[in-house]
């Protein structure tokens, strides 16, 4: 069997040796551009056209949760993979503790006030404020997946009100489940913190806009880690002036990196990380794909294939 890999920052020796390793069996190799000889496997992130184009594979595997830029370029140039070649992605490989160390922190954070603090110890004024209550703390999720559902079930131990929305009902213990458009406006509604963990598809694009926003709770917080075109930024920016939404933690933007004239860099009570929520991390990826490979290859059932129709 033939795996050809491609990732445009990785390190592709690291990779390919661990992969050799994973799967003995197989040959696993670098792609660069001319390679037209056959595989079985191609493992790829941002990749070439040329790279899959015309080629019989068996599978591709997407090297990250989201499969928004692989899909685009599918839809930018047809042919580039054959509608019959099934995609995958990774799921969670060790994600979900980063989003959960992520998301607990920040929403931490927020409810012990240290953004108040910070800000008065820029004023050198000692000052004791009221403290927050758990039960005015619910924090919404958007997208209750892989992703979305791990964050969800870590902040539970911390006494918030936590609920979901997702397409379909979830019967997650303990979290309330919204599902669908009819129920958005219920999810909103008394939501204080929402977090993003969508993934990028027509529907989804915006979906953070003004009018979602003005359905929060007053002085609300918003997270984003799932993609920058969920969130439309000018919105953001007057929800923030309004006093509406009182921070914004941003992993992900319209545009990255994101240019320096942005107002979002500037804002006070805006603070952003660049793209890291959570990595995609070498020993846990290569053994969900080596598991999924050699489950495809006995004609097993296996989890992570993208539904290219619907996006995600
Ligand atoms: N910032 C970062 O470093 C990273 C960001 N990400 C982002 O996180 C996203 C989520 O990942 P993951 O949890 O693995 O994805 P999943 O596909 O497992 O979960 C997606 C969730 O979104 C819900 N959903 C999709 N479309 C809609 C819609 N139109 N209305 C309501 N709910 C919807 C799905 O509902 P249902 O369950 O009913 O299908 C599902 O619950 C990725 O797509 C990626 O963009 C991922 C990794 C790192
Ligand atoms: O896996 C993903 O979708 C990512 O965004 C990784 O950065």
């Amino acid at each position: 069997m033939d795996i050809i890999f491609y990732h445009p920052s990785f390190n592709s020796d690291y990779w390919i040796n661990a992969l050799r390793k994973a799967m003995p069996q197989v040959n696993v190799r670098a792609w660069t551009a001319g390679d037209n000889a056959p595989a079985d496997y191609a493992l790829v992130w941002h990749p070439p056209v040329e790279m899959l184009k015309g080629r019989k594979l068996k599978g591709v595997f997407a090297l990250g949760a989201g499969v928004d830029a692989i899909l685009g370029q599918l839809s930018a140039n047809p042919g580039m993979l054959a509608d019959d070649i099934p995609l995958f992605r990774l799921e969670d490989t060790g994600m979900g503790s980063q989003m959960q160390e992520y998301a607990v922190s920040q929403v931490l954070h927020w409810f012990r006030r240290f953004d108040d603090y910070q800000a008065l110890k820029q004023q050198s004024r000692w000052q004791q404020l009221e403290e927050y209550a758990h039960g005015d703390f619910t924090v919404g999720i958007l997208g209750a997946g892989v992703l979305g559902s791990k964050v969800a079930e870590s902040l539970l131990p911390w006494g918030f009100p936590v609920r979901c929305w997702s397409r379909s009902r979830k019967s997650l213990p303990g979290v309330q489940s919204f599902a669908g458009p009819e129920e958005l406006g219920d999810f909103l509604q008394g939501t204080r913190v929402l977090i993003n963990l969508l993934p990028n598809t027509p529907e989804t694009v915006g979906l953070i806009n003004q009018s979602l926003l003005n359905q929060l709770a007053e002085h609300c917080y918003v997270m984003n880690l799932a993609r920058g075109v969920h969130v439309v930024e000018a919105d953001l920016l007057a929800a923030l002036e309004s006093g509406k939404v009182k921070g914004a933690m941003l992993d992900v933007f319209s545009r990255e990196p994101l240019p320096a004239d942005n107002p979002l860099w500037a804002h006070p009570r805006v603070a952003m990380t660049p793209h890291i929520a959570a990595f995609t991390r070498p020993t846990e990826a290569i053994e969900f794909i080596s598991h999924t490979i050699g489950k495809l290859e006995r004609g097993e059932t296996v989890s992570g294939r993208v539904d290219r129709v619907r996006g995600y």
